[in-house]
């Protein structure tokens, strides 16, 4: 589904991403791990567009792949940041069916029960109607995700995701991530938590900061 071969990326002429190799397939579940400032975060920039890198490259479906964050607009790799990133001006319905709505062609009635769909899924029906300040951060999460989910993404990546969590809302994340799993989604998830990822992962990607 997702390749990647031999991507290196120097940030201020120090190398970060040195050779990263690694290929997901549909439906599984790859864990990119590592210590602090082994690159996990640039890595996953590089896979959603938000950064560039120097050489190697990307194949999706077979065919060379140049990310941009457009891919991410058009619902190619979803992405649910660990600050979550929600509209804070926008109510949980909004937030989930905004993109959604900027994409042409798409009939409004079949928006709205869609998003009905996905945030009873994710247990946040009677949230519709609030705003991010109002939300706890497990519910604002399950807003990101439902919001990553609402543009059917071929992939969607995780940024760490139980960091902001108490232990709790962390073994609801496993669950969440596990049911994804069922559904056949492909995903994508950097975390410094071996312990989470020994949990959920399919595959292991370990980083080591590059010398
Ligand atoms: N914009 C930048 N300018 C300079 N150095 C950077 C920049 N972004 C990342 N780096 C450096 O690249 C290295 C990898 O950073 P990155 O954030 O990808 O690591 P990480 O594995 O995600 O770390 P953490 O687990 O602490 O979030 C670090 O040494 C960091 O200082």
């Amino acid at each position: 589904m997702l390749k990647l071969e031999k991507i290196n990326k120097k940030i201020n002429g120090r190398p970060i991403l040195k050779d990263v190799s690694f290929e997901v397939t549909q439906g599984q579940t790859l864990c990119i791990v590592g210590p602090s400032g082994a690159g996990k975060t640039t890595l996953l920039k590089t896979i959603i567009g938000l950064t560039d890198y120097d050489s190697g490259e990307i194949l999706l479906n077979g065919q060379k792949f140049v990310p941009t964050i457009d891919n991410v607009n058009q619902g190619v790799i979803g992405v649910v940041f660990q600050d979550f990133r929600l509209f804070p001006h926008l109510s949980t319905a909004e937030n989930v069916s905004l993109a959604p709505r900027l994409k042409s062609g798409r009939d409004l009635k079949n928006i709205q029960t869609e998003t009905l769909k996905l945030l009873t899924q994710l247990g946040l029906a009677d949230k519709a109607d609030l705003y991010p300040f109002q939300l706890s951060g497990g519910q604002k999460q399950r807003v990101a995700i439902a919001r990553a989910l609402a543009l059917h993404p071929q992939i969607l990546c995780w940024d760490e995701p139980t960091s902001a969590l108490d232990p709790d809302m962390r073994d609801n994340v496993v669950t969440l991530i596990t049911q994804l799993k069922q559904e056949k989604i492909t995903q994508i998830v950097v975390t410094h938590d071996l312990d989470f990822a020994k949990k959920i992962a399919d595959q292991m990607y370990q980083l080591t900061p590059v010398e």
